[in-house]
């Protein structure tokens, strides 16, 4: 795990980075997503999980424009823990909810090599899940992916960087931040 950044740091990272897109612009691409789940799954009464913590800021925005019923639950797996390259995946919390003979939706922030939501898609199925679909609001741009190739859902495509926002971390930090940025330099 890497040290906190400071104040200073976190703020100097933000006014380096390269905006890729604004908070209109991701409203925009949330709308649509939204749009495309509920033409697929307006009868399915799917549990959605979000996939903590970077699902978080994108499940918050995205289910309550979901004009049918869902049940809410979520998933704390991670395998990047504050650093800019992924490894194993830990699991920290599995759903409370019952995944047997529903539909899940999967909600995560970002596609990059597609490790973790490939293997939170197949512990969905080994749990009994009759259907699982998976929405990520970025997918990552590269030839790297060794795991799940695209999402169901996706808005947006962000080039081969190290990006934050929008539930992204930059070494846990930078989450918050009310649209999509690329590291400066990375
Ligand atoms: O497609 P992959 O290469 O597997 O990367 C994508 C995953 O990486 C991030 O999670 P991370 O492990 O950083 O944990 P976090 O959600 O706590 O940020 C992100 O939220 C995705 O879940
Ligand atoms: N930013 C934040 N979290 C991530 C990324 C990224 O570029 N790739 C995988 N998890």
């Amino acid at each position: 795990m890497n040290p906190q950044l400071d104040i200073e740091t976190i703020e100097a990272v933000l006014a380096k980075a390269d905006q890729l897109y604004t908070e209109r612009e991701i409203s925009a691409a949330l709308d649509e997503i939204a749009g495309n789940i509920t033409r697929q799954l307006h009868n399915k009464h799917p549990v959605c999980l979000s996939i903590m913590l970077g699902g978080l800021v994108p499940a918050g925005q995205l289910l309550p424009r979901l004009n049918f019923p869902v049940e809410i639950d979520y998933i704390h797996a991670t395998r990047y823990r504050g650093a800019t390259e992924g490894n194993e995946l830990h699991w920290i919390k599995y759903p409370s909810i019952s995944l047997e003979n529903r539909t899940v939706l999967l909600i995560d922030d970002i596609l990059d090599e597609g490790l973790t939501l490939q293997a939170v898609v197949e512990y969905c199925q080994q749990q009994g899940a009759e259907q699982v679909f998976t929405a990520a609001l970025v997918e990552k741009q590269h030839k790297r992916r060794i795991g799940l190739q695209h999402a169901d859902f996706t808005g947006l495509t962000v080039p081969d960087r190290y990006v934050f926002g929008y539930g992204m971390d930059y070494q846990n930090q930078l989450r918050y931040v009310a649209g999509i940025y690329a590291v400066h330099g990375l």
